[in-house]
């Protein structure tokens, strides 16, 4: 089996007193969109920073393209969109994404070539010739992108590409995205668009005060649970004691109406402990969660869930 693209194992990142990454270990595989989520200041920006070899790790064990932090023939490999990045405004368009190729070593004839190619795919052929000064807020993110895929990478970090996009904006980064899995490239993608990482990743990790709080595939994490909106009479205490000992009940009101988050295949056992109570059923609709559901209940929940 092939190296994967990312391997980190207890990675660790204190700065003075303030831990800001404390245990972090997960594993890339090469060709995946891996979609990294957190809330703010939960130690994304400073894993993705580690990873690219801008700051040092406190502790842990890391490689990146099967190679340690810092090594340069990996590093050539690997394209990096940061979150705030400042790029040289007076530069137009093209002569920027010369100046990126030629830092990654590219050749002349290479970059000629491939320039046109990357303004092309984040939508700026037109603008080849315009200074970075003039343009907006979402254009410099898409010129960002163009920098990060210059030199054809096997990696992408891409840490909030779409925070100044519009809608279509957003759309044409996540065909690119796709774009770019369909030709084999790896991509991390740290965005707080959970919709948008419902849609592009293989897999996610959210991660939760410097350590990982869930991992895996999108589809089995959105699969694990369904939430069942309830509509009865007749609902005793002690039902809903039962129910919340098995389950876990939300949203429950006094007029008839509550959610319980079941994994699927208990939503009949639910069913039966409904009837078997007494209680009068009038409705019973189980949902898929979202991605954004999944999110809340980790963030909020307290570290022992
Ligand atoms: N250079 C630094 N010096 C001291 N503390 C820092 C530094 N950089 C980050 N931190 C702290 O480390 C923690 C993690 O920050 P980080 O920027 O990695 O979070 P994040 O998950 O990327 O957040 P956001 O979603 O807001 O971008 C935060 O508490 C932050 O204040």
């Amino acid at each position: 089996m092939s190296s994967p693209a990312i391997y980190v194992e207890n990675l660790r990142k204190v700065y003075g007193n303030k831990v800001a990454v404390e245990s972090l270990s997960l594993e890339v595989q090469q060709g995946e969109v891996f979609g990294f989520l957190g809330p703010n200041g939960a130690g994304k920006t400073t894993t993705i920073k580690m990873l690219n070899g801008l700051i040092t790790p406190t502790a842990g064990k890391v490689s990146v393209l099967g190679k340690k932090l810092g090594d340069l023939g990996a590093r050539k490999q690997i394209g990096f969109l940061p979150e705030h990045f400042r790029f040289h405004e007076w530069l137009k368009a093209y002569e920027f994404l010369d100046f990126h190729g030629s830092l990654y070593g590219m050749s002349k004839s290479e970059r000629k070539k491939r320039i046109p190619e990357v303004l092309k795919l984040v939508g700026l052929e037109h603008r080849a010739d315009s200074r970075l000064r003039t343009f907006s807020k979402g254009m410099l993110q898409r010129i960002g992108i163009a920098q990060a895929i210059i030199a054809n990478p096997k990696l992408v970090f891409l840490d909030e590409p779409t925070s100044a996009l519009d809608p279509i904006g957003r759309r044409d980064v996540r065909d690119l995205i796709v774009f770019l899995r369909d030709n084999g490239v790896t991509v991390f993608l740290n965005s707080h668009l959970l919709s948008e990482v419902e849609r592009v990743c293989d897999r996610i990790a959210i991660i939760k005060e410097g350590k990982v709080a869930a991992i895996g595939p999108v589809d089995e994490l959105l699969h694990a649970e369904h939430i069942v909106d309830v509509r009865a009479t007749n609902v005793t205490p002690s039902l809903l004691e039962a129910i919340s000992h098995r389950f876990r009940l939300m949203d429950h009101s006094n007029n008839g109406y509550f959610s319980v988050s079941v994994p699927e295949q208990e939503v009949p056992a639910l069913v039966e402990m409904l009837v078997a109570s007494g209680a009068n059923l009038y409705e019973l609709k189980p949902r898929q969660r979202s991605l954004e559901d999944i999110f809340v209940d980790i963030v909020q929940v307290s570290g022992d869930r």
